[in-house]
């Protein structure tokens, strides 16, 4: 394959996913997606070329050793593809703050602004930074690319980015960002193209990953999303807890004295889907293999608070139109929908099981006032799109 090459990277908070790009005239066809999934071991680099599979395993084993990753997968890929014609690169970054209201170049400037709004996103943006300097050491004269979560929800109305605390703390930044906005970018789209009638109407998408979150949309416009000023808020996870009483976290660390770390590490990494069923498992799919009454509370909890953001959520558009299913979850678990829409009987909504089985684009009944859609995300295309008008100079928006 010769001519020139756009590169993706999506730092996510358990994998990193490629995506490579051949620009043909304006145009982005990718060629290749790659996934690197740190919650196996040993660590492979699983490469999807058409119909044509690789799994290479690597010999850096943690996720912490991100840049001898980085290096034996661009040695692997420079192997089968033409590495020199390689033009840009676009990176996903979680959090861009109030700075950023869309992709920009990342340089010496930029990079120090990202830097400095790690401490928001620790589980992601410092992941990306060394994805960002790995590629920079090893291509200096590449043009890189970041594109923000946060900028899709900038349209939220200011009262809903707030939190009711001292006025302060909102004025320097304590305040809901909201995150997956390149996902949500991506869904808003697909309905315009797809099903143009339901994109101008009230629309809450369900990005359900191992990181979950929820987005209200009006005409393709965030209105409120689930998750806030960090990656914990909103529904539970694979392991985050999702919103929680403040006084849980106090009483943790005054009444029960334990460190800041072991209390950092519970809410992300021991709490959600794994924490619930008792450490049989983060994933859904061995939650719902298991006979264990813990496993079935875990996913009972999941799909009640789901449910229960997307009554929230509603209210902040004034009813709703269209559920929309996305994400690793979203897109292939008929269980977690069937679920979800139980609670959500009352508002209208009622699922085809046939259709739900399927993983069928519209998963509603033709009755369902609600109508709900199944809408595989690609967090990828939008980076590449992104970060390919950014290098023509265009503001990529
Ligand atoms: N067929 C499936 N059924 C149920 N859950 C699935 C399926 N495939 C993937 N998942 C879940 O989706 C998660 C990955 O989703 P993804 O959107 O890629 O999330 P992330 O970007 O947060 O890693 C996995 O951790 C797994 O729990
Ligand atoms: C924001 C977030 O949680 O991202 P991911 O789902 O990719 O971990
Ligand atoms: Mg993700």
């Amino acid at each position: 394959m010769s001519g020139p090459l756009l590169m993706t990277f999506n730092a996510g908070s358990s994998s990193v996913k490629i995506g490579l790009f051949s620009i043909v005239g304006e145009t982005l066809k990718r060629i290749a997606h790659a996934l690197i999934d740190f919650r196996h071991s040993p660590l492979t680099f699983h490469l999807v070329e058409g119909k044509t599979v690789f799994d290479v395993e690597l010999k850096a084993d943690h996720a912490d050793h991100l840049t001898d990753v980085m290096a034996e997968t661009l040695d692997w890929i420079s192997e089968h593809y033409d590495l020199s014609e390689l033009t840009c690169v676009g990176h996903r970054v979680v959090h861009g703050g109030d700075e950023f209201d869309g992709p920009v170049l990342i340089d010496d400037t930029s990079l120090t602004h990202i830097e400095a709004l790690s401490i928001l996103a620790p589980l992601h943006q410092p992941q990306a930074l060394r994805l960002i300097r790995a590629m920079r050491q090893v291509r200096p004269e590449l043009t890189q690319v970041a594109s923000f979560d946060t900028v899709f929800h900038r349209t939220n109305p200011d009262l809903i980015r707030r939190f009711a605390l001292p006025r302060a703390l909102h004025d320097r930044g304590i305040k809901r960002y909201g995150f997956h906005g390149l996902s949500y970018k991506f869904i808003a789209a697909e309905l315009r193209r797809r099903f143009p009638e339901i994109a101008s109407g009230r629309v809450v998408a369900a990005h359900l990953g191992s990181g979950a979150s929820l987005c209200a949309m009006l005409d393709g416009k965030s209105q409120d999303t689930s998750m806030g000023f960090s990656t914990l808020d909103g529904v539970p996870m694979a392991t985050r807890c999702g919103a929680l009483d403040a006084g849980v976290i106090l009483h943790l660390l005054q009444q029960e004295h334990r460190p800041v770390e072991e209390v950092e590490d519970m809410l992300y990494h021991q709490s959600g889907l794994k924490g619930v069923s008792g450490g049989i498992s983060a994933d859904c799919r061995e939650l719902q293999a298991s006979d264990d009454p813990h496993a079935k509370e875990a996913l009972d909890l999941f799909t009640l608070r789901i449910a229960g953001e997307i009554g929230r959520l509603s209210m902040s558009i004034g009813g709703l139109d269209a559920l929309v299913f996305t994400a690793g979850i979203g897109e292939n678990d008929a269980a977690i929908r069937t679920a979800v829409a139980g609670h959500l009987g009352w508002m209208g909504l009622t699922l085809s099981e046939d259709a739900n089985q399927k993983n069928a684009p519209c998963i509603s009944t033709p009755e369902s006032r609600v109508k709900a859609f199944v809408i595989p995300t690609n967090e990828e295309r939008v980076i590449a799109d992104e970060a390919f008008a950014v290098s023509n100079g265009k503001s990529g928006a």
